[in-house]
């Protein structure tokens, strides 16, 4: 062990990092968060050291040597140039398997290759203008149901955690219709279609919150299922199938077709619309990718509308700032439309800052092709190169350059107005860059606009009263309020609030 582990330094030049017993990454990186010096590498370490590491290091790329699953040194990365590099270079860099995330079949996410090329040709033109302008007047219809039939004339709605309670619901209901093209809201979809065990909403539902266990669990323990909880998620796999096998049939055999655009039918059309054979989707990828939506789209949007939520209830005077700005764009108590989306400057920067200070997906690995090098600047300014061989694995760490101090001013501080103006692009990853780019950021920014638009005209958010919490200072209520939980992707762990009507 002792040779790998000397061999495998010094093949990447003895770069400066940190090692651990077990890796901060994979299944083990999630299994043990919390980080321990030589022990656990842990999966939260950057969230815990911020830009540490790196300032030691001297160097915004390090390594980080560990012992399990396997003995290896991999590079994490917090430099934009070389991550434009990496990004910017797909065949040279490109993605681990991600086998796991192939539950219902090969997808756009867990492919590589020209096999990848053939789900992004068919998945890009899905994400349309008619596709954006459905989530804007979909997310309009929820959240005006959530007002009138929810909360109805309450004058404070108070929550334990917002992801819960709203932020986790909406979204789902929102991938719903504009990605599955099923109307679901609080009140409907309430029991099971004939044949069905689980109503298409509790079965999305029961994934959306434990798909993980899917994703982590070993073959033979999920095929058993002995616990009922995994028992329960298998259920929901099971259900949503079916109701996908039976949309597809429903919608070939249509005598009239419909114009619908979301996701679904724009994925179906595409997949049966080629007539040479060649990009052409089988059912089964057509679900696998539907799923990987679902997979992709539904927690980073809920999470990133809480961690929203979360700053503005601590930043009263951004609060403030934000519904003059909303009241400005839509003044007279109407509804806002699509078009008035990108008038909504105050909102974006909101979700911005918010993406900057907690960007779900935290560190997005790929791999090295061919041997290779990397070419970095230390922190004197000298040029340093790395030799990279075959193999090797790297990590962009998405939250250490977003609080890398060369790049952000404070970069610790909730500060929205940086996103006016001049702002280093290249330093914000939260969608990732280069061709393997988020191909939902329009979805998600048209939905999330949305939300922010309605709730703040309507409602103030307000950190609920927690007697016990009264003499915290502002750092102390920053910690507790963003105690971070990594899920598949990174969630507040609790965030307790109170919508006060306006
Ligand atoms: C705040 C919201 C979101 C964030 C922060 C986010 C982040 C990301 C990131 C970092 C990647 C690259 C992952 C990697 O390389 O391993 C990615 C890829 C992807 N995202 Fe998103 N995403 C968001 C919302 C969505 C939504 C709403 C959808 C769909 C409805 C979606 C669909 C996808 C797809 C299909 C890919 C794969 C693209 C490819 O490999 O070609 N995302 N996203």
């Amino acid at each position: 062990t002792y040779v790998d582990l000397r061999a495998s330094l010094k093949a990447i030049n003895n770069h400066p990092g940190y090692w651990s017993l077990i890796s901060s990454f994979g299944l083990l990186g999630f299994m043990f968060q919390e980080p321990r010096r030589g022990v656990i590498g842990g999966n939260l370490r950057f969230w815990r050291k911020r830009h540490l590491d790196f300032q030691e290091a001297g160097i915004d790329v390090i390594s980080h040597t560990s012992f399990f699953p396997n003995v290896a040194s991999r590079l994490i990365i917090a430099d934009t140039a070389v991550i434009k590099d990496i990004t910017g270079n797909r065949v040279r860099f490109p993605k681990p398997s991600y086998d796991a995330l192939r539950v219902w079949g090969a997808n756009i996410i867990a492919s590589e290759g020209e096999e990848w090329k053939r789900h992004r040709k068919v998945s890009a033109p899905a994400f349309s203008e008619p596709n954006n302008r459905l989530v804007w007047t979909e997310t309009v219809k929820i959240m005006m149901d959530l007002f009138e039939n929810l909360w109805g004339s309450r004058e404070e709605i108070a929550v334990d955690h917002v992801v819960d309670s709203i932020t986790l619901p909406v979204a789902l209901f929102v991938i719903s219709v504009a990605g599955f093209g099923r109307q679901v809201s609080w009140q409907s979809d309430l029991v099971p279609s004939p044949g069905h065990k689980l109503s298409f909403k509790d079965a999305l539902h029961v994934i959306s919150v434990d798909m993980w266990i899917q994703i982590f669990s070993p073959k033979f323990l999920w095929n058993s299922a002995p616990l009922k909880r995994i028992a329960d998620v298998k259920l929901g796999y099971e259900e949503l199938e079916q109701y996908m096998l039976e949309m597809v049939q429903e919608r070939r055999t249509a005598e009239k077709k419909e114009e619908c655009y979301d996701l679904f039918s724009n994925l179906l059309d595409a997949s049966d619309s080629e007539s040479d054979g060649s990009v052409r989707l089988t059912d089964r990828e057509l679900l696998g990718n539907i799923f990987i939506f679902l997979l992709a789209g539904h927690e980073t949007t809920a999470h990133t509308l809480a961690f929203a939520f979360g700053l503005l209830a601590m930043h009263q005077d951004y609060q403030e700032k934000l519904y003059q700005h909303i009241k400005s764009v839509v003044p007279d108590g109407r509804l806002p439309t699509y078009e008035e989306m990108n008038s909504l400057t105050e909102c974006m920067a909101v979700f911005y800052e918010t993406l900057r200070l907690f960007p779900p997906v935290q560190s997005i690995p790929k791999v090295a092709a061919e041997d290779t090098t990397l070419v970095a600047a230390d922190h004197a300014g000298n040029k340093v190169v790395i030799p990279v061989p075959r193999g090797t694995e790297l990590q962009l760490s998405v939250i250490s350059v977003h609080r890398n101090p060369r790049y952000w001013d404070d970069p610790h501080a909730f500060k929205p107005e940086r996103f006016h103006g001049n702002w280093p692009r290249d330093a914000f990853l939260p969608f990732s860059s280069g061709a393997r780019a988020c191909l939902g950021r329009r979805f998600f920014e048209t939905e999330g606009i949305a939300i922010l638009t309605m709730l703040v005209l309507r409602y103030k958010i307000e950190l609920k009263d927690e007697p016990e919490f009264a003499h915290e200072t502002y750092e102390e209520r920053w910690q507790r309020l963003f105690k971070l939980k990594p899920v598949i992707t990174i969630a507040p762990a609790r965030l307790p609030l109170v919508f006060k009507k306006r």
